[in-house]
């Protein structure tokens, strides 16, 4: 899909497209669409992320809460979004050892305990051995620190979330 056809759809479609480019937050794409039209994907981007921003802490955080956590209960149960699925798989997290899973499991409780939000990742752009690594060091940074970070890798989530939909203008034209 180029961006001349994101900018026709209607809303309802949008947010069927678009709805999960920020895990199970549609309201953030539903309250996008009245910005149209978006010149290309990365100004669609731009106001996906200047919405976030915008977002009170207690808000980036509500963000945060809904993301399932890595390698976790929704993984074993088969209840993750279908992007959170592939996220988790490309990294490797569907084929832990018991052990591993022990270790991100008590790493997860640990950080959700510690800062009240789970510990949010770009899976796309990890492995296992990378997300255990950061999850044990993130689990020192200092609150406002680490709400941030974790915003910025939901944005990280996003974009690539985003590319997947969006065909970049480029390649329409080959
Ligand atoms: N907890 C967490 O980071 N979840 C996410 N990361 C990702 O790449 N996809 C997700 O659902």
């Amino acid at each position: 899909m180029d961006i001349g056809s994101v900018n026709s759809l209607p809303y309802e479609d949008f947010v069927d497209v678009f709805g999960n480019v920020v895990e199970k937050c549609p309201l953030i794409t539903a309250a996008v669409w009245s910005r149209r039209p978006f010149s290309s994907l990365a100004d669609l981007e731009a106001s996906i992320n200047d919405f976030i921003d915008a977002l009170p802490e207690s808000g980036k955080e509500g963000i945060l809460r809904v993301h399932p956590d890595l390698a976790g209960r929704d993984l074993q149960s088969g209840t993750l979004t279908r992007e959170s699925r592939e996220e988790q798989g490309q990294a490797g997290l569907d084929t832990l050892t018991t052990a591993e899973v022990s270790r991100m499991t008590r790493l997860n409780t640990e950080y959700k305990d510690h800062f009240g939000f789970p510990f949010v990742i770009c899976a796309r752009k990890n492995n296992k051995a990378t997300i255990l690594r950061q999850l044990e060091e993130r689990l020192r940074n200092e609150r406002t620190i680490e709400r941030a970070c974790a915003i910025d890798e939901v944005k990280k989530i996003c974009h690539l979330r985003l590319q997947r939909l969006v065909v970049p203008e480029m390649s329409n034209k080959l």
